[in-house]
């Protein structure tokens, strides 16, 4: 498992379908951050042979969120283990039995398996969009209830956006790996991101690692971009 930051790391997301394009990102971002983040855009195009040469950059950050019965997710998370990757993730929403499957089967693969992360609600909902999903309460209640469930079911750690960090550290400490997209510097756009925050005020409530995309990738020089929030952090 990949060793948690001593002070909050960054993980640029490589959202694309174009391998050249990863690869171009992943050689210029690597000096300046912790970890890549491949999702289910570069997955689906480009297969699991492209993960593993993202892998010679950084360790990999799976981000394939998976929601399916608790055996289906069992077999899936056996498959991404054999690519070694530093962090996968499931959706909290998948229930008790589907974390706890998605666990024991990581665990088959030893120490060097994947921190298993659940992604609690979606940075991009707001409560109206949870609320038309059928769930009342607001997006931080739920987040606290997802939250408790999957670390209960073993889950080493939660995706959740900046706006949960604190409360998620005061109702379970310094334990969980709190991985955390939703990050704008000052004056990036929030696109269809909903609850944001910045790079420094995401650390100082406590998350270990911030994942950063758009505000990364879509920049003019990305390691440039990336080089500035890993100074801002480091202050
Ligand atoms: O709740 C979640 C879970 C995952 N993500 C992923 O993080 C990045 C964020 O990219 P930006 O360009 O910085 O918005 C992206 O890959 C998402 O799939 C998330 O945003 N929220």
């Amino acid at each position: 498992m990949i060793p948690r930051p001593h002070r909050a790391g960054i993980i640029a997301a490589l959202d694309t379908q174009d391998p050249a394009r990863a690869e171009a990102w992943a050689a210029a971002l690597a000096p300046h951050l912790g970890c890549l983040k491949l999702g289910l855009e570069f997955f689906v195009a480009n297969g699991p042979a492209a993960v593993s040469r993202i892998a010679r950059h950084r360790p990999v950050f799976l981000d394939l969120k998976f929601h399916d019965i608790p055996n289906t997710v069992a077999g899936a998370v056996r498959s991404a283990c054999r690519l070694s990757p530093a962090m996968l993730t499931i959706h909290a929403a998948g229930g008790p039995a589907m974390v706890a499957a998605a666990r024991k089967a990581a665990e088959e693969f030893g120490t060097a398996r994947p921190a298993i992360l659940a992604v609690t609600v979606l940075t991009s909902m707001d409560t109206a969009a949870l609320s038309a999903t059928g769930v009342s309460g607001g997006t931080a209640q739920q987040v606290l209830r997802l939250a408790r469930m999957a670390l209960e079911n073993g889950a080493d750690g939660l995706v959740c956006s900046p706006q949960e960090v604190a409360p998620i550290r005061e109702a379970h400490g310094a334990g969980p790996l709190l991985v955390v997209p939703g990050i704008r510097p000052a004056g990036s756009a929030a696109g269809d991101q909903s609850r944001i925050a910045t790079p420094e005020e995401a650390a100082a409530a406590g998350a270990d690692w911030l994942v950063i995309g758009r505000p990364i990738t879509g920049a003019d020089d990305p390691a440039a971009a990336a080089a500035s929030i890993a100074a801002a952090l480091a202050r």
